[in-house]
């Protein structure tokens, strides 16, 4: 047997193409109608039904299939304990570089799961509102490290999770503005009990340096948005591109001063953030932790998905 293919005998992951993958689902019919996909598309995404048939259909139902799982385990577990049956929430997370889509993965699958009767309500919260605000960053001297690990207040945001997993009913996230280009002090974000919390953020799937816990040893099911670093990189570029045409010229926002540039000023300037502050991070933090997830959803150059790993156990 060459190396290669003992190599994919022992990996951990079932490899399917799109095709085998969109087979698995084909009877269940996309539950949104085409203009909500559109309003949950990202810029520069591709997103359509046909991507929501094959794609996220099979993932949903698969996803479906855990969180019933997760349930009657719960039960049975309680059963056992002779304690009160008390439902806490299913956790997904979201992993993977700045620009890859991962917003609209989990917005995708926050509209998909709660169509389900057992998932009426899903939650979706964002991991940048656990970054420190710039005034901290800046005494730290990290500003140009916004989004690597020791950007955000990893204590705080594991407390978030835990309380969520102990059934907390209400508990409270700080909140980021990409405007602000920083946390808004007096906003917080609720999260009520929800049947599925979806957490997304680039760090997500990464495990504590000293061996503490992380919030991943909180994840039920968790996904690694993946796709070449050249096209990602475009991505980044191309939204950069949108941003400067819109956002940007926004008077309040943080980027206001990138609202004058050229189109070739604003490329460069995309470039040098992405090639010092995005890439080193997606290279040396984020896809380290790709082989972590349950489900790697691999993206091709023009976004559609083309292949999923899936873990066998
Ligand atoms: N400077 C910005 N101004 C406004 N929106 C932004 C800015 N940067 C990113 N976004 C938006 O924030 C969301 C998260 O982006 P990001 O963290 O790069 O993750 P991803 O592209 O994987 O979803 C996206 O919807 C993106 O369009
Ligand atoms: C806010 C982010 C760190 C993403 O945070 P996340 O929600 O993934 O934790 C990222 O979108 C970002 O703004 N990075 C800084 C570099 C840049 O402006 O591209």
């Amino acid at each position: 047997m060459s190396p290669q293919l003992s190599i994919a005998k022992h990996s951990p992951f079932i490899e399917l193409d799109r095709n085998t993958w969109s087979r698995l689902a084909e009877t269940i019919s996309v539950p949104l109608s085409a203009s909500e996909i559109a309003n949950l598309r990202g810029f520069g995404e591709i997103l359509d039904v046909d991507e929501v048939q094959q794609v996220y259909v099979p993932l949903s139902r698969l996803l479906n299939l855990y969180v019933n799982a997760a349930s009657s385990l719960n039960h049975m577990t309680n059963d056992f304990l002779g304690a009160s049956q008390r439902r806490v929430p299913f956790i997904i997370g979201v992993a993977g570089s700045v620009a890859v889509g991962k917003s609209t993965t989990a917005r995708m699958l926050q509209a998909m799961l709660s169509r389900w009767p057992s998932t009426p309500n899903v939650q979706l919260v964002t991991t940048d509102g656990f970054l420190y605000p710039n005034a901290e960053l800046e005494r730290r001297g990290i500003m140009h490290r916004k989004g690597f690990p020791e950007s955000y207040d990893r204590r705080a945001l594991l407390r978030f999770v835990s309380e969520i997993k102990s059934g907390a009913p209400l508990v409270e996230a700080p909140k980021y503005s990409h405007l602000y280009y920083d946390i808004i002090p007096d906003e917080k974000i609720q999260v009520t009990s929800p049947d599925v919390l979806i957490i997304e953020g680039l760090n997500v799937l990464a495990p504590d340096k000293s061996g503490a816990l992380s919030i991943s040893d909180f994840f039920d099911f968790s996904i690694y948005v993946d796709a070449r670093t050249s096209d990602i990189e475009r991505w980044y570029i191309n939204r950069f591109l949108s941003l400067q045409q819109s956002a940007f010229q926004n008077p309040e926002s943080y980027f206001k001063k990138y609202a004058n540039l050229s189109h070739d000023e604003t490329v460069a300037r995309a470039t040098s953030i992405w090639k010092s502050i995005n890439e080193p991070n997606l290279l040396e933090n984020v896809r380290p932790t790709r082989s972590r997830a349950h489900l790697i959803l691999s993206k091709a150059s023009d976004h559609s998905a083309h292949r999923v790993l899936l873990r066998k156990n």
